[in-house]
């Protein structure tokens, strides 16, 4: 991995702006978009805001290199992603350093998300040969067998708070299984995608692999566009509603990975230092709670609740928000002045609502943080499943603690959410352990941690969090489709 001085932050920043695809770079019909530091508040300079007739010119390009991408051969494809996902191993210290200036979170976490990225395409590059088919011996020397297809161009639109991890990580499951891909940026922090772009030029034929920038439009563009068999979104649940909507027309595939509300629960055998240490983890509030994963609702047992809630305020303690790119800094900005609103907007509808705020609740006062958009890790106590601030995704550094005693109601509150994502549940006992992952609607659940994924395991949500399952062999044999062929001699 190649260090990065911080002296040189403005030097690392992508030269092109542009739109990439068909194997080269594009002025944008569109026009530009100006970017920020979310930790400074400063410009980072203007990024490409591709429109509808942008993202046709991209889809074209795509669609042409489908034709010959489809019938390449699978362990090619799979030498081309493990040297991209080499480069961006190289590079990530300098991609963490981008998204660390344009999205908020701290240099510190984000120096494993390209790491992340490159593990997960080279788990799809191992994967490329197990995309198999059957056969059924259909007796008097008919044979059938099924063949898996690639499905065409396929367009991947994430959201903002990994910026390089999804836009990298997301491009491998496609282009392993034999098809192009259109990927768009979040508009919030479009930077680490474009720098990747010029790092990985040439690596894939021209067209396989296209990045675009821009907003709702240029996303809307892509779901709405004829030859996209598929398209997939890591978003909220109102997008995801509006993708699937748009996608219907069309009969597009979809995968959906979107927002939760997501329950830790305490049980009075746990041991409760690893319970709290797993609460304050799994809220992420070094990325500002900023991960649809975060484990926003704690329910602690009334037998330990006072324990476990004195813990979770020590252990809260070592976040402090900072300077993101600054390498002593615990805890990031939000992404941006609106989100900042929107936080605090919950912070006071939650102290309305009766919940004590036991910790932050305040914008820093700290004079080198006035420009941008901070707020304290911040924790409520003797919350009431009722109160919005356990029924809505506040995304954002909100913890929220709650006390249970009878089982029955527990899990009547835990699922009484349109969101399903992950859980967390910590008890020294294994039958309990079962009993609860058992109840839990969500489609993720750790016992006796919470926050990390593990690659090969399918992620994704229930309910409004979503549909389909990534960073597993799912995500691969979704981007396939069946053909059946019968063969008589
Ligand atoms: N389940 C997961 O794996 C996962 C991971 C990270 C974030 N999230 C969720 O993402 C949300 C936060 O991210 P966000 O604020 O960037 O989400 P968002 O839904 O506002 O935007 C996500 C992406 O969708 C695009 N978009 C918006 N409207 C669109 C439309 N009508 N058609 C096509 N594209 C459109 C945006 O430009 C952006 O690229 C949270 O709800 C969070 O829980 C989910």
């Amino acid at each position: 991995m190649r260090e990065v001085s911080q002296g040189r932050l403005n030097e690392i920043l992508p030269k092109k702006r542009d739109l990439y695809y068909g194997g080269t770079w594009h002025v944008p019909l569109g026009g530009y978009s100006e970017t920020f530091n979310p930790g400074t508040g400063e410009s980072l300079g203007h990024c490409a805001d591709a429109n509808a007739v942008d993202v046709k010119a991209a889809v074209s390009a795509a669609r042409k290199a489908f034709e010959t991408w489809r019938y390449s051969k699978p362990l090619d494809r799979a030498a081309m992603l493990r040297k991209a996902a080499a480069i961006l191993r190289e590079n990530a210290e300098e991609l963490a350093l981008i998204d660390a200036q344009n999205c908020g979170n701290p240099v510190t976490e984000m120096a494993g998300d390209a790491l992340h990225a490159a593990a997960q395409i080279e788990f799809f590059a191992g994967l490329v040969t197990e995309i198999k088919g059957e056969t059924i011996p259909m007796g008097g020397g008919v044979t059938n067998m099924t063949l898996r297809e690639p499905l065409g161009v396929c367009a991947r639109i994430v959201a903002y708070n990994h910026p390089l991890m999804f836009c990298a990580g997301k491009f491998a499951a496609p282009i392993a299984a034999g098809n192009t891909v259109v990927m768009k940026a979040p508009p919030q922090a479009p930077l680490s995608a474009v720098r990747m772009m010029e790092l990985l030029d040439g690596v894939f034929p021209p067209g396989v692999l296209n990045v675009i920038t821009g907003g709702t439009p240029s996303g809307e563009a892509l779901v709405s566009h004829p030859e996209i068999p598929m398209v997939t979104l890591i978003g909220s649940v109102p997008t995801g509603r509006a993708i699937a909507r748009q996608a219907a027309n069309q009969l597009k595939q979809v995968i959906l990975e979107l927002g939760g509300k997501n329950a830790l629960i305490v049980y009075p055998d746990a041991d409760l230092e690893q319970a709290i240490d797993g609460a304050v983890r799994g809220m992420n509030f070094a990325w500002c709670g900023q991960s649809c994963g975060s484990t926003s609702r704690v329910f602690v047992h009334d037998a330990v609740y006072d324990q476990v809630l004195a813990g979770i305020l020590e252990k809260v303690k070592r976040y402090r928000p900072g300077i993101p790119t600054d390498r002593a800094t615990t805890m990031g900005a939000l992404v941006s002045r609106a989100h900042l609103d929107k936080v605090l907007g919950y912070i006071d509808v939650a102290k309305n609502e009766g919940a004590e705020l036991v910790a932050g609740g305040s914008v820093p006062q700290t004079p080198e943080l006035q420009n941008g958009f901070y707020v304290e890790p911040t924790v409520f106590a003797n919350v009431t499943s009722e109160m919005r601030i356990a029924r809505e995704e506040v995304f954002g550094p909100v913890l929220s603690v709650l006390k249970w005693h009878d089982e029955e109601k527990l899990f009547a509150d835990v699922n009484n959410v349109e969101y399903g994502l992950t859980g967390a549940i910590f008890t020294k006992d294994l039958a309990t352990a079962h009993r609860a992952a058992s109840r839990i609607e969500a489609g993720f659940v750790w016992i006796n941690r919470a926050g990390p994924h593990f690659l090969g395991a399918p992620y994704g949500g229930y309910k409004q969090s979503g549909i389909g399952r990534e960073e597993s062999i799912d995500e691969l044999m979704a981007f396939t489709q069946i053909k059946n062929i019968n063969i008589t001699f």
